[in-house]
């Protein structure tokens, strides 16, 4: 690589969802090649998109609610549910209907779901709670508000917990946003898609069709090596195998495809229309 260039700088998330997109990043024959043309780092979702769009990183996995029309997105993977995701959770107390909801506490580390959220009460429910940004912890947040927001690994691991959960707020609904925005519409529920700097890649030397083969080959191989991310991930989170898989291979889904791009449209659209988001007219694909 010649002097003035860098490697791209990537910012990646820190939850089990992503791993199989990181797999060719994370372990050998390929991690060391890749090495010399991206440099990793991890962390939230929100904080990955803020990143990219201050210039920090040149690549992020960022939520399609921070997408903009300065990045243009990496054709190929994507994280998605076909239908029930079981990550993104709006508990609500049940001494309220969903209806009824007046207050919601939304985890800090979201952008999509939070954008789902409004969507789902302001369009679909034609109601109009106030939102509090907290740190996900669910008992802290159902002892503040009429409903919680939760994802990622910290709505996993809610969801294993939810009887001690209950035993101190009272009996919950426990509502799978996916399901519910599939539902009403019938496409998948999108969250994140890599996005890209374009100008980034002159930089680096790397060609939109490297970047686009090494993420969808890094995606392929994390897929074949389930069993593995399986082993992997289960003594870093007290959640049972059995469900780690699943997670990874029934409620994420990983593969853009036409109908991911449709759904992302017209998740922009309604958060447009409810004001949640700017608007963002046509999306910019690498
Ligand atoms: C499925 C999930 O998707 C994540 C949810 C995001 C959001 O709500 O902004 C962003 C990135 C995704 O990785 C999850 O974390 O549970």
């Amino acid at each position: 690589m010649p002097k003035s260039s860098h490697p791209v700088r990537v910012a990646a998330i820190n939850f089990l969802n992503p791993a199989p997109l990181m797999w060719d990043f994370e372990h050998p024959p390929l991690a060391a090649k890749l090495a010399e043309r991206y440099s990793l780092h991890y962390t939230k979702p929100a904080l990955c998109a803020d990143e990219l769009l201050s210039g920090r990183a040149d690549l992020g996995l960022i939520p399609i609610a921070s997408l903009t029309p300065d990045l243009a997105i990496v054709p190929g993977c994507t994280i998605a549910s076909l239908d029930r995701v079981r990550s993104i959770q709006l508990i609500v107390k049940q001494t309220c209907s969903l209806e009824a909801v007046r207050t919601i506490a939304a985890d800090t580390a979201s952008r999509s779901s939070l954008a789902y959220t409004e969507i789902l009460f302001r369009k679909f429910l034609g109601t109009n709670p106030a939102f509090l940004q907290h740190p996900a912890d669910p008992i802290a947040m159902l002892q503040q508000t009429d409903a919680a927001l939760l994802i990622g690994d910290p709505a996993l691991l809610a969801l294993e917990s939810r009887n001690q959960i209950e035993q101190v707020v009272g009996p919950c609904l426990w509502i799978d946003l996916a399901h519910e925005w599939h539902i009403r519409t019938g496409l998948p529920w999108v969250a994140a898609v890599w996005a890209v700097r374009p100008e980034a890649l002159s930089v680096s030397h790397i060609t939109a069709a490297q970047l686009t083969e090494d993420l969808t080959a890094s995606r392929d191989h994390g897929l074949v090596h389930t069993d593995d991310l399986v082993q992997q991930w289960a003594p870093r989170l007290p959640i049972p195998a059995e469900t780690i898989r699943h997670y990874l291979t029934q409620n994420i889904h990983y593969t853009l495809t036409p109908d991911c791009i449709r759904s992302l449209e017209i998740f922009r659209r309604y958060a447009t229309e409810i004001d949640a988001l700017p608007p963002l007219p046509a999306l910019r694909f690498l």
